[in-house]
């Protein structure tokens, strides 16, 4: 598979493998806290990457001891409430949220506050055995600010998604497989691959098809369920026009493998 080394970025490493686009967090001395500039270096990769059509999908992961530790508490230490209200602080997190193309998180050792929460704006969690998950931010008499009382609220439930929020406790890969928060849990020295592996396998998919999968799964997320269902169809009638579309049935059909044209 062709390795290409893409300019680096002060906070992360940023390299393709063949059609899948791999963002290392690179924070080794903070545990991969999330300061400003993580957050617009991953905006600004992720932006780079979704417009690239040469990649079909995105992979997110940390250290074997870190994801991510959470925003930088360092940095948010000494603002004030008119500080993040002005700047609107964490908004541009967004952006990350707007890829269109699937993203992986490729999650060893902490994912907290802001770690977790940056795992949950992928499509899919992959965890090694390490893995640690969880929303501490009532420790530090604050409340998560990148999404985490929607977004695990919605993966885990409520009941459980408040007993972590309200206690700071931490889950471990097993407990978060369980829970829905991750889909597969895998040894230290195979999450890599096996997250590179899927990425792999969904970016031989159709592009439009995979785009507008997630689109319409996200849609679930966001409007009820009715006007949820309502989107889904239109998407589904629309990828009609595809000749991807064409091209896959044609090939079950004469059992074959497809060559997606990305049309
Ligand atoms: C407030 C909002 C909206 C969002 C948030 O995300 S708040 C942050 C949530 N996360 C946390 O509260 C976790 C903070 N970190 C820890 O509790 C520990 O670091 C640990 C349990 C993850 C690991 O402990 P360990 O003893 O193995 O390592 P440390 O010596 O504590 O850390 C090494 C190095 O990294 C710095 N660090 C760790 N996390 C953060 C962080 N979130 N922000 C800034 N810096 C962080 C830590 O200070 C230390 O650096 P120094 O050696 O320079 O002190």
């Amino acid at each position: 598979m062709a390795e290409q080394q893409l300019n680096q970025a002060e906070t992360l490493l940023i390299e393709t493998r063949g059609r899948v686009a791999l963002i290392t967090l690179n924070r080794p001395g903070a545990l991969n806290a999330l300061n400003r500039q993580a957050m617009q270096e991953l905006a600004e990769a992720t932006r780079h990457f979704d417009r690239d059509p040469n990649i079909g999908c995105i992979v997110i992961t940390g250290s074997e001891k870190a994801f991510a530790a959470g925003a930088d508490i360092k940095e948010m230490q000494h603002q004030s409430f008119m500080d993040v209200y002005l700047a609107d602080w964490f908004s541009g997190w967004e952006e990350l949220t707007r890829t269109r193309k699937p993203m992986i998180a490729a999650v060893s050792g902490y994912a907290l506050g802001g770690g977790c929460e940056l795992a949950m704006m992928c499509d899919i969690i992959y965890a090694s055995e390490t893995a640690k998950f969880g929303q501490p931010e009532i420790k530090l008499g604050v409340i998560p600010g990148m999404g985490g009382t929607q977004r695990l609220t919605l993966a885990i439930g409520k009941s459980k998604a408040m007993e972590m929020f309200l206690t700071g406790r931490v889950m471990d890969a097993a407990e978060a497989e369980r829970s829905g928060l991750v889909a597969k849990v895998f040894p230290v020295d195979r999450l890599l691959e096996e997250a590179l592996k899927t990425a792999e396998t969904i970016a031989a998919m159709s592009m439009p098809a995979t785009m507008m999968m997630k689109e319409a799964v996200n849609r679930s997320f966001e409007v009820c369920l009715a006007e949820g269902i309502r989107f889904e169809r239109r998407a589904f009638h629309s990828i009609f026009a595809t000749q991807d579309k064409a091209e896959g049935m044609s090939a079950f059909v004469e059992k074959r493998t497809p060559n997606f044209s990305n049309s």
